[in-house]
């Protein structure tokens, strides 16, 4: 299908240490489309890092397909899924990562200045200043992240992420480190920002959060057990390849 962003086609991943080996995961099946909001909830130690790590191409699986707009990115050498990956893949983590040297500016220019040294500085401005706007940040561009609060140092980190317009944003427990209050800002912006044409895949303890994506999926001990996509307003679903022998529907 023309607009599918990620494919993953029976993947699995396996560690293996001197005394045992661990199947973090077993057979996963997803397809992603443009505009989705995919949340990926479930117990400690179910896959669910592992599996954002795959599709972050910040590890490789140990079997499977794995297909980024199509093209096939799990046998690539490193040099390459490291371009990919910063071309197509924006990361929001429970820590926020800013750099309290640089400006709240500087630091949503940096993946520009860093990838794209064709951008003249007029183009960089531009770019930044949409991106503060759109996380409500204009106000604090000459601040430093030290300067702000949690919620705005992640809603910082999510201008950054998004700054290079990539095909999907990966998200990982994005209010581990909030209170309650700048946690729900920071999830209705993602929810504000999905609305707006952003792909985002999540992955949260917090159920509550997990519910405002349009695909939700469950893991549990390395396999997809549950998903409850809405037909009418979810366009993510476990792939047609297979998947549903290991997928049990669950009735809205
Ligand atoms: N590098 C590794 N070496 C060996 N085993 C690992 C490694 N990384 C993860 N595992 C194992 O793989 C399984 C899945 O781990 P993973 O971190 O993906 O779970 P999780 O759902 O993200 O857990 P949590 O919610 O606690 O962060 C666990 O049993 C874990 O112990």
């Amino acid at each position: 299908m023309q607009d599918i962003k990620i494919q993953l086609k029976d993947i699995t991943k396996m560690f293996a240490t001197d005394e045992m080996e661990t199947h973090a995961l077993r057979g996963i099946d997803l397809s992603i489309r443009a505009g989705d909001y995919v949340s990926i909830a479930g117990p400690s130690g179910c896959g669910k890092s592992t599996l954002l790590a795959i599709l972050g191409l910040l590890d490789t699986p140990t079997s499977g397909q794995y297909l980024i707009e199509g093209k096939d990115v799990a046998g690539m050498s490193l040099a390459q899924s490291a371009s990919i990956r910063n071309e197509k893949i924006g990361f929001v983590f429970q820590a926020f990562n800013l750099i309290d040297e640089l400006s709240v500016y500087d630091n949503i220019a940096l993946p520009l200045r860093y990838r794209n040294k064709t951008l003249s500085q007029s183009e960089i401005d531009a770019r930044v200043a949409k991106w503060l706007d759109k996380v409500e940040m204009g106000h604090r561009a000459r601040h430093r992240p030290s300067q702000l609060s949690g919620g705005q140092q992640q809603r910082v980190a999510i201008a950054r992420a998004l700054v290079g317009e990539p095909a999907i944003l990966l998200v990982d427990e994005p209010t581990g480190n909030l209170d309650s209050t700048n946690g729900d800002i920071v999830m209705e912006m993602l929810a504000q920002l999905n609305r707006e044409g952003t792909t985002l895949c999540m992955v949260t303890h917090d159920q509550r959060y997990a519910d405002m994506a349009t695909t939700k999926l469950h893991l549990m001990d390395g396999k997809m057990v549950r998903t409850q996509a809405e037909p009418e307003i979810a366009y993510s679903q476990v792939s047609q390849l297979g998947a549903y022998d290991r997928v049990e529907q669950v009735a809205a």
